[in-house]
């Protein structure tokens, strides 16, 4: 495994978007050795709760908890706080819910870590606009005027402001994240699709390779991965591809 392998694969990021632990565990014994980051979100969450990150921990894997917390600022700052003592390496929030909500979200996660101090602060993240949203979606449903890539912004630098590390967008943004809140500022990118994967619910995509050049710091691929017929071909495919762009 070469420096460049180990930085590529801790930059992809696998959604383990399983019914149950079950299934999420054979697919983390399938990529067993890859160093990649896991992704937990709400229908893994939901079943197999805080036992099952606490045990993709104990395992030495980086864990992202993807709950996508909105809410008032009082619940968002209780939300923060105990899943920063579940010791995850990253989580996010809805930059929608705004300023005050997102500060809040850094004040839980400062509670947990005054209250335990072996605990690392979380990287904590915004989702600007899901990118299973496109522009007609954006305009005549949501009702938000103007570009996609003009909301994107907006929410990537009221995250900034708020304090938090960095945002959740399609990898078609990441340039202008870049450019509008610097390169420390960090871009975590779903709606990685390869060469003639199907898309799905997916409306702004971008291969693995592209995203890179577009200047993502993680990518975050379910799909193409999770329902490959050999996912650990899949995910070794992913890298390669990411190493290579
Ligand atoms: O926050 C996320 O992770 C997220 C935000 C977003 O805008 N779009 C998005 O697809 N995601 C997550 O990224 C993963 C993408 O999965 P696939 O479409 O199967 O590759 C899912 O687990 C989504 O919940």
């Amino acid at each position: 495994m070469n420096d460049k392998y180990t930085e590529m694969a801790g930059r992809l990021i696998v959604a383990l978007d399983y019914p149950d632990a079950e299934a999420a565990s054979a697919l983390v014994r399938e990529l067993e050795g890859i160093p990649c980051y896991l992704k937990v979100g709400m229908q893994l969450y939901y079943a197999a709760g805080p036992a099952f990150v606490r045990e993709l921990k104990s395992k030495g894997y980086s864990v992202f908890l993807d709950l996508k917390m909105h809410d008032i600022p009082n619940t968002v700052r209780g939300g923060a706080e105990s899943i920063t003592r579940l010791g995850v390496d990253m989580f996010n929030v809805h930059a929608a819910g705004g300023t005050a909500m997102m500060k809040a979200a850094l004040d839980g996660a400062e509670s947990a870590l005054v209250a335990d101090p072996g605990l690392s602060r979380p990287v904590i993240i915004a989702v600007t606009q899901l990118t299973s949203t496109s522009q007609e979606t954006l305009n005549s449903e949501i009702g938000i005027q103007g570009s996609v890539q003009d909301a994107v912004v907006h929410y990537a630098k009221l995250t900034q402001s708020a304090g938090l590390d960095g945002v959740v967008a399609s990898a078609q943004e990441s340039a202008l994240i870049r450019e509008a809140c610097g390169q420390q500022f960090i871009t975590v990118t779903p709606g990685i699709r390869p060469a003639g994967s199907a898309a799905g619910d997916q409306a702004r995509v971008l291969t693995p390779g592209e995203a890179i050049r577009q200047g993502s710091h993680y990518i975050v691929v379910g799909r193409p991965i999770t329902a490959a017929e050999n996912p650990r071909e899949a995910a070794e495919h992913i890298i390669k591809e990411m190493i290579e762009a």
